[in-house]
């Protein structure tokens, strides 16, 4: 029997979605959850917009905070040019175990992250330099703090790009007043809607200048 919300938008893929189409994958989760349960992806119309601001990067190693159902790594995973890898980050257990079998079916490669220290390791741990892009999808209040320990710790180079979803709804006003104001970033403003609905939200990308 299909125990959560998260249960069923993946009982809902494996039935509709075809093996190894990230693409229908991700209609079959925007359809249910536009007609049956509303759930926090990014949704097909900020989809979009992270789609072409993931295009214009180009990056080698993203990093996603935040994985809930795997839907954005999926959508950005299915852009990522030959040999590129995604590292997101979940640390609800079940959400990550529910989504997993979204991700092999979506036959789309990412690292998982574990916990919330897998920022401090990604450096020992992963093997990672500096991140090319940062898709920022979690709790709204970490948003700021994670933006700094990565600053910290070096993870960010000259061109580095960290495109935050909502923004505007629920929000998250200290992040957008700290790259907005911070000489350290170069930003835009890319307005839309809050997934499958009629409110506003809009995402922000900030270009770490280095
Ligand atoms: O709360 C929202 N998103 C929170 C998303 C939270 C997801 O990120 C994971 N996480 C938390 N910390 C980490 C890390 F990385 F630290 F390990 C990973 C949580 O386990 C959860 O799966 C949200 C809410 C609305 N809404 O309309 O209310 C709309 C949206 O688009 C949203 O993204
Ligand atoms: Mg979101």
């Amino acid at each position: 029997s299909s125990r959560s919300k998260e249960q069923r938008i993946l009982d809902f893929v494996l039935k509709h979605a075809v093996p190894g189409d990230p693409t229908s994958v991700l209609n079959a989760i925007d359809k249910y959850c536009s007609q049956q349960e509303w759930a926090m992806n990014v949704g097909d119309e900020k989809g979009l917009i992270l789609d072409r601001v993931l295009q214009e990067a180009s990056p080698s190693l993203v990093l996603e905070l935040g994985t809930y159902c795997w839907y954005s790594a999926v959508r950005m995973a299915r852009l990522l040019k030959q040999g590129a890898q995604i590292l997101t980050v979940e640390f609800n257990r079940n959400n990550a175990d529910i989504a997993h079998q979204i991700l092999q079916f979506a036959g789309v490669q990412v690292l998982e992250g574990s916990s919330e220290e897998v920022i401090r390791q990604l450096q020992k741990k992963h093997a990672v330099d500096t991140v090319d892009f940062i898709f920022i999808d979690h709790w709204k209040d970490r948003y700021l703090p994670d933006t700094k320990l990565m600053e910290e710790l070096g993870l960010l180079r000259k061109g580095t790009v960290i495109l935050a979803d909502n923004v505007i709804f629920p929000g998250a006003p200290d992040y957008l007043q700290y790259v907005r104001s911070s000489p350290k970033y170069d930003c835009t403003y890319y307005p839309s809607h809050l997934e499958y609905l009629d409110a506003e939200d809009g995402l922000e990308k900030a270009v770490y200048k280095g």
